[in-house]
């Protein structure tokens, strides 16, 4: 299942070249979009972004077709498209550049794994997913819990134990004085009674995490900006969203912003086909002008939301930070308020790592919300205990596995619960 998502190795050479290209002269340099170009002229950035994202991609992919000379050609260039696949009506109403592929909507019904009704219910599969963390808690909690006497000695295990559990030092603080309130207010003796304290003090600390996205009927398109490093799972999660809110009735268009990964692209093009949903994506051009195309083409279409890709980049790089903050604003050259929702996917396997990501796009970007992937690969889930103590941005979604069904919108309780486990 979803084997598609899965990264392709990287057999081309001409990404190679692509890195070792010399700065191109200053009048092939490409601008904004369609919206921006004569206006707004931007840095050489696209140059520098290539390189960059060459040599620190941890895989990156390229087809034969892609040079450095497609990455740059701006979106409104003379170009055909190759994977041209609708008919001219359907792409009547799309106001995109010439080499914009539009994959539409198709009438047949293809069965998809994916389709199959899950097996196991939410609650299940999120004790499941979670089961690294758990039992890794379960292990480090097993003294602490094991019924000796509530003393100095005891928070000082217990310290250690959400240290080491990746809750970093506020959120370990915090726990820690919610803990010893709760068993002066309760008179607590013993370690075995500190399960359901901690477990209160996690659930208030989660808790403020737990906004789960709407969507409002007044703001459509709702534009949803997906951001994060290489690898974080943004273009899965935007395959597992555009299912999800399909399933609420939603019409949603996918835009294939990750211009620098050609797997991406193609991730989207075939999630597209399988599912019925239209992508907007282009041979070449950037990520900005892609994702203005496909906001045009929603409000010509009446499309409830759109989901924007866009290339993994690390926060240090600064020019291609830059890069995503003009993603945004061509957005909203074409809708002012968009996008309605900025959301960082974070891979749960970086750790206390993840706070650095989420201050930095916070920073550039603004955040509106989080998607923490792959929780199901690690035992750092209380990572989201150091989210909530130091940036505490809304978790819309968890994702604990790769099928469709693996991404739910965050339930504190529900994730305390599969976390630490209740007494037998
Ligand atoms: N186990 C597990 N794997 C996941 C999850 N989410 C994504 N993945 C996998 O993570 C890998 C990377 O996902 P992508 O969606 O390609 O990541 P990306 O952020 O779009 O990558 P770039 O385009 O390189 O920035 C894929 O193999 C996905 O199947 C998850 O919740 N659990």
């Amino acid at each position: 299942m979803f084997g598609f998502f899965k990264r392709k190795k990287n057999t081309e050479p001409e990404q190679e070249q692509a890195s070792v290209n010399p700065a191109q002269p200053e009048s092939v340099e490409q601008p904004d979009t369609a919206a921006e170009t004569h206006t707004q002229p931007e840095p050489a950035a696209t140059h520098q972004s290539v390189e960059e994202h060459t040599a620190n991609a941890a895989v990156s992919e390229s087809t034969a077709t892609e040079t450095t000379e497609d990455i740059i050609v701006p979106a409104a260039v003379d170009e055909p498209a190759a994977i041209a696949t609708s008919t001219e009506s359907e792409v009547v109403q799309a106001p995109a550049s010439e080499n914009t592929i539009v994959i539409p909507v198709e009438t047949t019904e293809t069965p998809s794994e994916t389709d199959k009704p899950a097996r196991l219910g939410w609650a299940a599969r999120l004790k499941q997913g979670l089961s690294k963390s758990r039992n890794q808690m379960a292990k480090s909690l097993a003294s602490v819990f094991g019924g000796g006497k509530i003393d100095e000695d005891l928070y000082e295990e217990l310290e250690t134990v959400l240290l080491t559990s990746d809750m970093g030092i506020e959120a370990t603080e915090k726990l820690l004085a919610q803990v010893r309130q709760r068993v002066t207010l309760k008179g607590l003796k013993n370690g075995n009674e500190l399960r359901s304290a901690l477990k209160e003090a996690l659930y208030e600390l989660l808790q403020p995490l737990q906004q789960p996205l709407s969507i409002p009927a007044d703001k459509k398109p709702f534009v949803i900006m997906m951001a994060g490093v290489n690898g974080a799972g943004k273009t899965t999660s935007i395959g597992k969203l555009a299912k999800y809110f399909q399933s609420q009735g939603k019409s949603v268009l996918l835009a294939a912003g990750d211009t620098f990964r050609a797997a991406a692209r193609e991730q989207l093009q075939q999630w597209g086909e399988r599912n019925n949903v239209t992508v907007i994506a282009q041979e070449s051009g950037d990520s900005a002008a892609v994702c203005f195309d496909a906001l045009e083409a929603a409000k010509a279409r009446g499309i409830d939301i759109v989901l924007a890709d866009t290339a993994g980049r690390l926060p240090t790089q600064l020019h291609l930070m830059e890069e995503i903050k003009k993603v945004k604003r061509v957005l909203q050259k074409s809708l002012p308020e968009a996008p309605h929702e900025v959301m960082l996917v974070l891979d749960a396997n970086v750790g206390q790592n993840a706070i650095n990501q989420v201050v930095a796009f916070d920073d550039s970007l603004g955040l509106t919300g989080l998607i923490v992937s792959k929780l199901d690969g690690t035992a750092k889930g209380g990572i989201l205990a150091a989210l909530a103590a130091k940036r505490p941005i809304p978790v819309r979604f968890i994702g604990v596995g790769e099928s469709i069904d693996d991404l739910r919108p965050f339930d504190a309780k529900a994730f305390v619960d599969a976390l630490i486990e209740d007494e037998e």
